[in-house]
């Protein structure tokens, strides 16, 4: 059975690393330089850093040259996230050297545009699926966008290559994952997933590795490693173990 990939999280507000709760502008808690938190999981044996640029996010500006700057000093593969809704945030995500880049809003919002970059980017690609209950959350998941399977039979038929799925009741509050959440969307989708929102324990982490024949390829971690529930390379080590 393949190891569920992990992705420590840097989500960056007026050019701080924060953590939310359920994603509310208002609610963060500040751990300082992002670039100092992305080096710190790049030497604990992270593969992956998932960049989050929160202002983006909510239009309420951006951080984008620091965002090249995190992504620019990885070795490591970067998902980023935030505010990519049209031709230009797209090339300037894709200009850091990303690996990944999510959307959000815009699959909500403009469809044509998303299966258009889907259609040139390939896997370069993923659909960011933030839920409350079954419905779509899109601007910084302050607006309701449609109905969550009704969104992925579009996707999947217009070759979305991954989606991140994150229960915002869960994000941010250590509560632990939405397992029937993502065990419903893998069964939706031939295409794999990755877990966002909750993680709060190794517990959790394993309990999401046994969704890897499901299809759960990833699991995102912020909260948790900022409040030091555990360390990266123990979840490291427990996910290689499950
Ligand atoms: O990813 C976004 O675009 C986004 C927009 C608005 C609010 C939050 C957003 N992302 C949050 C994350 O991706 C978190 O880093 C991730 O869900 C980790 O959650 P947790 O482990 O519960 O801290």
């Amino acid at each position: 059975m393949s190891t569920l990939e992990l992705l420590p999280a840097v989500d960056v507000r007026d050019g701080q690393a924060v953590r939310l709760v359920h994603g509310e502008s208002g609610s963060e808690t500040s751990y300082g330089s992002p670039l100092e938190a992305a080096l710190a999981w790049q030497r604990s044996g992270a593969e992956w850093l998932h960049l989050v640029d929160l202002d983006a996010a909510f239009g309420t500006g951006d951080n984008r040259e620091l965002i090249s700057e995190v992504a620019g000093a990885m070795d490591i593969k970067v998902e980023l996230s935030g505010g990519i809704r049209d031709d230009a945030s797209l090339a300037a995500a894709l200009a850091t050297g990303c690996t990944r880049v999510n959307l959000g809003t815009a699959a909500l919002e403009t469809p044509e545009w998303v299966a258009k970059v889907i259609a040139e980017h390939g896997d370069k690609i993923a659909v960011g699926l933030d839920v409350r209950g079954t419905t779509l959350r899109g601007r910084g998941w302050t607006r309701d966008g449609g109905d969550l399977y009704e969104t992925l039979e579009r996707l999947n038929s217009e070759g979305c290559a991954r989606y991140v799925v994150t229960d915002i009741a869960k994000d941010g509050t250590l509560q632990g994952p939405n397992l029937e959440l993502l065990r419903n969307v893998c069964a939706a989708t031939d295409r794999p997933v990755v877990a966002s929102g909750g993680v709060s324990s190794l517990d959790d982490l394993r309990a999401i590795s046994e969704l890897v024949p499901l299809g759960v390829e990833g699991a995102i971690v912020g909260k948790a490693l900022y409040a030091k529930a555990f360390t990266l390379e123990e979840a490291l080590a427990a996910v290689a173990s499950s």
